[in-house]
């Protein structure tokens, strides 16, 4: 079969079939790749360049291609294809290669020699029809042969779906995962529903799902396409930060993605919101006026829930941390002191009060505020009363640096709910977590689905104190938390403070062994509260701020104070005094700093290479850094020439080249070896002890083409292993966008700012790459770039009604 034949068919349209010698380019997402092809023609191994959408071809593979002949003025003769099946191999050689490519589990390059050699090119039928036989090779054991016959055995189940799903242009590893979804049912769901693949099977979205859609015959304005548009414009929404959007916008956003008539748009809708397949509510929009917001149902429970479970929080009758609403805080303070050695300033002390005398409290403010300083007295008090203490934050690395700064285990929000596929929690309303105080960092990351499920796993009478800096960009997922449960309501000036009034009772000793009664003082807490309120636990709207120390955060209808003082020792440091500039629209300062850089550059391609050079060079020798453990590059944009993507492809080539000895695999049109700094792109609940999440940074530490596996150590130290197939839940990560970089602290960051990332260049954008770094920034590009991103305040709003709903309570 791998003879070479080449056949002339109608319109010049030919056949070529050989053996995949090796991928030489590929485009991950056009899919466009270029490759060689052993042919058979020529003898010495002379190969065949083919180019076209071969993506999910593997080397060692077999393949039939369609296509034409044609020519390219530099590379010469190609053949073009236009579509493509894997065959089975007919000679040795051939059958040596297909088995050792890794498509058969169980079986790397090694055994295959081992197995070609014994049976010749019969190995293919023996594993096909009497597999037992494959003990027969020498030192083959029968656990071995075991694996290979049930391999096998999926991937001839496969193979007819495969062959289908081939035949309308759908790469293998979609195959795969559609044939794990749905099974034998496969076929019958990818010709009738389409559309279902789109919410049911990672990596299909509805373009995909559209794609196949037209290929099963699905008419272009089935009430089916346009109903799954509808849901597919709302969810692109989602992922630029939207919780709904104004019906208006919906409708032409979906006529514009679905290319039909609005009339049929409108229709769908309605039927849409009867069957509850989204839901439709009048809020107030972004200037007061109302609108009819259209959100996915799942969004639209989470934000009244989490509003409802805040509100029940913060009213509930019982208070775990009872004990601080009759203490004395002179004697508190200043038995904390004797343990802090440092005195609070008045806003950190009025946080600290809030925290431990309101259930719900905010506190933000700016890097070298103190928030961290803050959190370990709030802490270190109410251990002190043998408080259950939680401590957790959005991404590991912020939990980790969470542990480091307050000496309490803190982990990522997700394994402390222990959320699981689908997004299940085990601790939620009916399995409360088991705390009296939960303290949660980084909280301008928490996206609504998971605030929503963090509230609801609080216990009644628990205090949560949600930590965060609000200037930050707002979460990856949709929503803007933290922004909301700071939104001043009516026109109310101040934050509360949660200053009280003393309390005769003493508190408690240092080794907390005496507990004090609080249920008959005076609930400091609320001295907000307007006069004359008689709810026990506090006024649910606050008023002005009696403490002038505490800065203004607006009159929020959750407790709240925002840290303003920056402390001297974070004075000294560039990184910081930088941060609050570009924070309040000055210009970036960079005389006499030591930790504080610009490389100047106009030109994008240029900027990308000094961005390398920098990383591999500069840096450590000046500061003797490591390139991959304390580098991290932050760039405002995947694409483009100084975009994240390509930067990795440069640093990859600068600190892990490919060489002798050194093991890759290649998906997509992305290599992996062995060295590689890469990052999780996606929420598995499968891997690991308790998952792998979105974000989790890691180091490929092997590769093993027996195993079909790919191992990655991940930041929290565990191996994870990953399937060849899995592999586009990894990236590199020499470079990451900033808002991929959210939660996480690099002792050097090095920013690269050009001005063809115009879009990008938000002032939030900037603050957060700076706040990124605990020891140094180094900026290389445009100034022009950078001052256009100092000066643009103009955060892009987000459509949420959390706000609105928070101020009704
Ligand atoms: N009350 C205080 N008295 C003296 N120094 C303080 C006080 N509060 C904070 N500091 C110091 O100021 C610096 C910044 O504090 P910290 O790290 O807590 O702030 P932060 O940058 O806002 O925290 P994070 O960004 O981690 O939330 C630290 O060196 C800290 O020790």
């Amino acid at each position: 079969m791998t003879g070479g034949r080449v056949a002339h068919g109608a319109h010049q349209m030919a056949v070529l079939e050989g053996v995949l010698e090796r991928v030489t380019y590929a485009n991950e997402d056009t899919g466009y790749t270029v490759a060689k092809v052993d042919n058979g023609r020529g003898g010495g191994g002379e190969l065949t360049t083919v180019v076209g959408a071969l993506l999910g071809a593997q080397p060692g593979e077999s393949l039939r291609m369609r296509g034409r002949w044609g020519s390219h003025p530099q590379y010469g003769r190609q053949f073009i294809v236009e579509d493509y099946t894997t065959v089975l191999p007919a000679t040795v050689q051939g059958v040596r290669r297909y088995l050792g490519s890794g498509l058969v589990k169980g079986i790397g390059p090694r055994l295959a020699e081992r197995i070609v050699e014994y049976f010749g090119v019969e190995a293919l039928d023996v594993i096909e029809t009497t597999p037992e036989r494959l003990i027969e090779v020498p030192k083959l054991g029968p656990k071995r042969t075991k694996l290979i016959a049930d391999a096998w055995e999926e991937q001839k189940a496969i193979k007819e779906v495969m062959v289908f799903l081939q035949g309308i242009e759908i790469s293998t590893s979609l195959a795969v995962r559609i044939y794990k979804k749905y099974g034998d049912d496969s076929i019958r769901v990818v010709r009738e529903e389409p559309y279902k693949l789109a919410s049911d099977v990672w990596g299909i979205g509805f373009k995909t799902a559209d794609t196949i859609a037209r290929a099963v015959g699905i008419p272009h304005d089935s009430p089916q396409r346009v109903m799954a548009g509808i849901q597919f414009t709302l969810s692109e929404s989602t992922s630029d930060g939207h919780c709904y959007l104004p019906e208006e916008r919906l409708i032409a956003d979906a006529v514009k993605i679905l290319q039909v008539d609005s009339g049929l748009v409108i229709e769908c809708l309605a039927d849409l919101v009867a069957d509850e397949g989204v839901v439709s509510e009048k809020v107030p929009g972004p200037d007061g006026v109302a609108v009819t917001a259209i959100y996915l149902v799942p969004f639209q429970r989470a934000e009244a829930a989490l509003a409802a479970q805040l509100r029940t929080l913060l009213r509930h009758p019982d208070d775990r941390l009872g004990a601080f609403a009759g203490v004395d805080w002179d004697k508190a303070l200043s038995w904390l002191r004797t343990r802090t050695g440092a005195d609070l300033a008045p806003e950190q002390e009025a946080a600290v009060r809030l925290a431990l005398t309101r259930k719900v409290a905010v506190l933000t403010g700016g890097p070298g505020c103190g928030k961290s300083f803050t959190v370990a007295s709030v802490i270190t008090l109410a251990a002190a009363k043998r408080a259950k203490i939680i401590l957790a934050a959005p991404t590991g690395r912020a939990a980790k640096r969470m542990t480091e700064l307050t000496g309490h285990d803190a982990s990522t929000v997700h394994r402390l709910l222990e959320l699981k596929p689908g997004g299940d929690a085990s601790f939620d309303r009916d399995r409360p977590l088991d705390c009296d105080l939960l303290v949660v960092d980084e909280a301008s990351m928490l996206d609504l689905l998971l605030a929503n499920k963090l509230a609801k796993a609080v216990p009644p009478g628990a205090h949560l104190l949600l930590v965060g800096d609000v200037d930050q960009l707002p979460s990856v997922g949709a929503g803007q938390v933290l922004r909301d449960l700071l939104a001043p309501v009516g026109g109310g000036a101040g934050s509360d403070g949660g200053t009280g009034s003393p309390d005769p009772a003493g508190f408690a000793d240092a080794t907390g062994s005496r507990s004090v009664d609080g249920g008959s003082g005076p609930l400091p807490a609320a001295s907000s509260a307007p006069s004359g309120t008689t709810d026990p636990t506090g006024p649910l709207s606050v008023g002005d701020d009696p403490d002038p120390a505490s800065s203004a955060v607006g009159s929020s209808p959750i407790p709240s104070v925002r840290l303003t003082h920056v402390f001297r020792q974070a004075q000294q440091s560039g990184v910081v005094v930088n941060a609050h500039r570009v924070n309040r629209g000055a210009p970036i300062a960079l005389d006499g700093m030591t930790d504080f850089f610009l490389f100047p550059c106009d030109d994008t391609e240029e900027t990308a290479g000094l961005t390398v050079d920098v990383v591999a060079r500069r840096i450590p020798r000046k500061f003797g850094l490591d390139p991959r453990r304390d580098i991290q590059v932050l760039a405002p944009m995947h694409r483009g020439p100084a975009g994240a993507g390509n930067l990795n492809t440069q640093l990859q080539a600068a600190l892990t080249p490919p060489g002798d000895g050194v093991p890759e695999r290649r998906f997509g049109g992305r290599v992996f070896r062995v060295g590689d700094k890469v990052t999780q792109i996606r929420n598995n609940y499968d891997k690991g002890a308790n998952g792998v999440f979105n974000g989790t940074l890691g180091v490929v530490t092997g590769i093993d083409s027996d195993a079909q596996e790919l191992t990655v150590r991940t930041d929290e130290d565990e191996d994870i292993a990953y399937d060849f197939a899995e592999l586009d839940e990894l990236t590199h990560a020499y470079a990451v966008t900033v808002h991929r970089s959210q939660g996480s602290e690099y002792p050097a960051v090095v920013i690269p700012v050009t001005t063809s990332a115009w879009m990008m260049l938000q002032r939030n954008l900037l603050y957060t790459a700076i706040t990124r770094a605990k020891k140094l920034v180094v900026l290389v590009g445009s100034r022009k770039a950078i001052a256009q991103a100092v000066r643009n305040a103009s955060a892009g709003r987000r459509h949420t009604a959390l706000a609105h709903r928070l101020s009704g309570m």
